[in-house]
């Protein structure tokens, strides 16, 4: 029997930036009704693919064809006729519009006589598209704004499933989102391989496309390297044609259990997101923080980091008070920070590489006695983005013209490369290859043998599992208990950010 008509055919897709090939000769095909992984470790291919597809780079060369038919799509629009849906990462919304404004962006608004805006329709039709995701907790009239950085996924992933389209494509959809909000986007995901349509799904988290995709497509270095069913691939496998080399996957284990001596205590702190909070952290340790998006994490991070306005509390750094004016305050103080919005917080995009990682450390550096020669940066910056893997062409080259993934190993070499006493870290290997992620937990741990402490917020269970010595669940702005890490259950530790008893199958 013949093959069925596949409902994507994308073949010899090149194109190159300045010379500098990102794609060389790729073949993407997805058929109807599978959920097809686009895999690779970080500047792969796989965004610029992706940002082909959807009409906002165009190609040197490819040859495009859906349901056997040849296409061009050269706008954004043109995607959207032909039934394409995207779901990017780094997303375009309006903060200061309504959910539900922003749900029907560039689509026509319900109307009443033909020209007002029916709000109630709106509303309604955007409490539908919210409906079938099963979210309940977002309210469409609300100011979009107001929202955490997993609602607005939510949001974006709704407003792509308000109309019936053949293909969706989503890159890295759940790095935003809680574990009970994953399980019930791969359901939707689920329903619409049912229904015939199609998902182009990239996610650097394999246990989720293992469990998820029917096939997959690998890219290495911009070439397509294999495709295949993955149920007849293993784990390893994958990961070695991904990386082109095995990866210990294990979680590095600390040289040693934390020191008696406390790095840090917070005592009582109050901002106006979270209610008193009290902790101390000692020398090696890692406190893992969990719980559900919103449950006041970030402000936990912004008040220890100087960027939230203390109401009550204080903490301490070593031995001596410590109440940071501001971030640049935090860093003189020896505290470094890698935020999970890394565009807006963690970097200036229209700066070469060595510029980024030197920023922060400038003060330090020149007071050394050596004067801070572009020379000696750039050295400095190419010997930390050695130590993470960073995919550049040198580190003269612009941020903004790398790839997400090694925009977030700059973020992380930035942070430890003034040897912290503690290090905040929030969602820090999110959209960070396998590879490249386990090089950051081997940091991680050699920051802590020389006897940093680390605070750590992540959605990625396992990973807060793997690397914590003992993990706090917030909930509704305070911490609600801290448990010890090792031997830990996952599904126990859902449970906990639920505030339902451990043992309970969720
Ligand atoms: N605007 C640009 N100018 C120059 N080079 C670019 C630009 N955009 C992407 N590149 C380069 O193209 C290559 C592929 O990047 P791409 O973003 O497609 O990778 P990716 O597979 O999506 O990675 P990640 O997993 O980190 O998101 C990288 O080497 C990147 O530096």
């Amino acid at each position: 029997m013949a093959p069925p008509t596949p409902l994507l055919a994308a073949t010899s897709v090149t194109k190159a930036y300045a010379g500098v090939p990102a794609l060389s000769g790729v073949n993407l095909v997805v058929a109807p009704g599978e959920i097809h992984a686009l895999m690779g470790e970080n500047g792969a291919g796989k965004s610029t693919l992706i940002k082909i597809l959807a009409g906002v780079v165009a190609p040197d060369t490819a040859d495009i064809a859906i349901d056997g038919v040849p296409v061009k799509i050269d706008s954004t629009k043109a995607a959207y006729r032909l039934g394409l849906r995207f779901i990017h990462q780094e997303f375009n919304v309006v903060p200061t519009l309504s959910v539900a404004e922003n749900i029907f962006m560039g689509r026509r608004y319900p109307r009443r006589a033909g020209f007002f805006v029916d709000w109630a329709a709106l509303n309604r039709e955007a409490q539908r598209a919210l409906d079938r995701l099963g979210i309940d907790h977002i309210d469409p009239r609300q100011n979009l704004g107001m929202l955490g950085l997993g609602d607005q996924m939510l949001v974006r992933i709704s407003a792509a499933l308000l109309d019936d389209a053949k293909l969706y494509v989503m890159d890295e959809p759940t790095a935003a989102l809680s574990a009970d909000e994953s399980q019930r986007l791969f359901r939707v995901l689920r329903e619409i391989r049912a229904s015939g349509s199609s998902v182009l799904y990239v996610s650097h988290r394999l246990d989720e496309v293992m469990a998820l995709c029917d096939k997959a497509t690998v890219l290495r270095d911009g070439r397509s390297i294999d495709s295949g069913v993955l149920s007849t691939i293993t784990h390893d496998d994958l990961v070695a044609l991904m990386i082109g080399r095995k990866v210990e996957e294990a979680y590095p284990k600390a040289a040693a259990a934390p020191r008696d001596t406390t790095v840090f205590s917070a005592n009582g702190l109050v901002t106006p997101g979270i209610k008193p909070i009290s902790f101390s952290l000692r020398e090696g340790e890692v406190l893992g923080v969990a719980g559900l998006s919103g449950s006041g994490q970030g402000e936990l991070i912004r008040a220890i980091f100087g960027d939230a306005k203390l109401t009550g509390g204080s903490m301490r750094l070593g031995t001596a008070p410590y109440a940071p004016s501001s971030p640049a305050a935090a860093w003189q103080s020896g505290v470094a920070y890698v935020p999970r919005e890394r565009r807006a917080q963690g970097l200036v995009m229209r700066r070469p590489i060595y510029e980024n990682i030197t920023l922060a450390h400038l003060r330090r550096q020149s007071r050394a006695g050596t004067w801070l020669t572009p020379a000696r940066e750039k050295r400095f910056a190419a010997d930390l983005g050695a130590t993470v893997r960073l995919k550049a062409v040198g580190p003269a080259q612009d941020v903004i013209e790398l790839s997400g993934g090694n925009q977030q190993k700059i973020v992380f070499a930035k942070a430890v490369a003034g040897n912290p006493r503690l290090l905040l870290l929030e969602e820090p290997t999110r959209g960070v290859d396998v590879g490249a992620k386990f090089d950051i937990y081997s940091i991680i741990r050699e920051r802590t043998a020389k006897g940093a402490a680390v605070i750590l917020v992540s959605s990625d269970l396992p990973e807060l599992i793997g690397i914590s010595d003992r993990i706090a669940v917030m909930r509704g702005g305070e911490i609600t208990t801290i448990v010890e890490a090792a031997g830990l259950r996952e599904d126990d530790l859902v449970n906990l950010c639920y505030g339902r008893p451990t043992g309970m199958v969720a």
